[in-house]
């Protein structure tokens, strides 16, 4: 991509964590001059996506909420920006023909938008780690058959992408994903049962959405990135291995068979990982921190403890058992969030119901198509439901 050629982008969940961070790469990499915004879209947050639309010149903004479509509309009206709203809306965005599309819509609700935009040939930079935890190699075959790239947004997996080159994947011997252990690293179980969500949701080293800010606490987000990694490096499970970092500073490592570990190091910004993934395979040149390592003194590392966050162990049990398995953990997990910050369950139910789910859902094969994932998705949440209700009676 030369700096006068436009490259034309769709950012699905521009208003989020990483939509925002990602509109601040496209300005520093030369924003209208050099990029066509085909799309942008969001949920709640319509005072940002206009702001976001108007900045950029988008051709599109959808809301994935239809009920805020009139308000949209009118909040554009004159622009010359068209509007849409829902699932259709969503679609509308995702086939649009843009090159490179940034998944960042938060949960499931990403994967039908990004599956569209991954079968008509679009490079995939992938935030939302859930479409590879429900979806698998389903989803991995539908970037492929389309053509387009599948490029990893989430830092350790940019991390491993970074470290790994394909010359070198014969000799690819493990994975090491990196784990700060979140705002409880230290905690004890008993400790950790009376937390509220603002106190989970404070993460020690990044600024994030809320969901992936409670799974850095549970450590269920590192159990979202075990799968993950199998599914975008095509490692067996007991190649995947997790280290708690304190400071994520180590995004994570890449060990090959003749004793190597290479890793990719960075401050926690997330701008390095979009702009690696915008430009891919070049390296942009981006204003974000230099790391100093004379201040930092020392980098930690300590074994990840799965007694205290069974979400680890539950990923490992999802990737021996495969089926329906990760979508079930997903699923199950994203249903239990809901009812954590909505106070009516504790963080420590948040593992339990999703190791009941995905107890139920033991014998479901593995999906032949994407409505299997689909239904298996469906399935989760309704036992997830059941048994926070159970809970709550109890
Ligand atoms: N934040 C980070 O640093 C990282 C995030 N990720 C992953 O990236 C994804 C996004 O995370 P993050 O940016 O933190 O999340 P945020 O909660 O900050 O943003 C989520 C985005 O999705 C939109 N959205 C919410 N619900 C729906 C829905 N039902 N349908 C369509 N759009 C919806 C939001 O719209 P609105 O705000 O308008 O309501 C917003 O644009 C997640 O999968 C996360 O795991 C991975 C690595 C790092
Ligand atoms: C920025 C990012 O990729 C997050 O997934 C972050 O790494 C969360 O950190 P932990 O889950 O390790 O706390
Ligand atoms: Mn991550």
């Amino acid at each position: 991509m030369t700096k006068s050629e436009h490259h034309h982008i769709t950012i699905l969940g521009s208003t989020g964590s990483i939509g925002c961070s990602t509109l601040d790469v496209v300005a520093q990499l030369g924003g209208r001059e050099r990029f066509v915004v085909e799309a942008l879209t969001g949920n709640g947050n319509i005072g940002l996506l206009c702001e976001q639309a108007k900045a950029v010149g988008a051709r599109l903004a959808v809301t994935a909420d239809e009920g805020r479509y009139l308000e949209l509309k009118s909040a554009l009206a004159g622009t010359g920006i068209a509007v849409a709203a829902g699932p259709s809306g969503l679609q509308e965005a995702a086939a649009r023909a843009a090159e490179w599309v940034m998944a960042a819509i938060v949960g499931t609700a990403g994967l039908a938008p990004t599956l569209t935009a991954a079968r008509r040939g679009a490079d995939i930079a992938l935030a939302n780690k859930e479409c590879l935890v429900s979806a698998g190699a389903l989803f991995v075959r539908a970037v492929a058959e389309g053509g387009g790239r599948l490029i990893p947004v989430d830092s350790e997996h940019s991390a491993i992408f970074q470290a790994l080159e394909d010359d070198q994947r014969h000799a690819l011997e493990r994975i090491i994903l990196t784990a700060s252990g979140g705002p409880f690293r230290t905690w004890s179980r008993e400790a950790m049962a009376g937390v509220t969500a603002e106190i989970a949701r404070a993460h020690p080293n990044w600024s994030m959405g809320l969901k992936i800010s409670i799974g850095s606490a549970s450590m269920f987000n590192k159990a979202l990135e075990m799968i993950e990694a199998k599914h975008l490096f095509d490692v067996a499970p007991e190649q995947i291995e997790v280290i708690v970092h304190p400071q994520s500073i180590v995004h994570s490592m890449v060990g090959y068979t003749d004793g190597s570990v290479l890793a990719q190091l960075g401050a926690p910004d997330m701008r390095t990982a979009i702009g690696y993934a915008l430009t891919y395979p070049a390296r942009p040149a981006l204003n974000v921190e230099r790391l100093d390592f004379a201040k930092l003194a020392r980098l930690d590392f300590e074994a990840p403890d799965e007694v205290r966050f069974p979400a680890l162990r539950l990923a490992r049990t999802a990737l021996t058992r495969g089926g329906l398995q990760g979508a079930a953990m997903n699923a199950a997990e994203e249903t239990a969030f809901e009812a954590f910050i909505g106070g009516r369950i504790g963080f420590l139910d948040m593992a339990d119901i999703a190791e009941t789910v995905m107890e139920r859902m033991i014998d479901w094969p593995a999906a032949g198509d994407m409505d299997d994932v689909f239904a298996g998705d469906a399935a989760a949440r309704r036992f997830a439901t059941e048994a926070i209700g159970a809970r709550a009676a109890a």
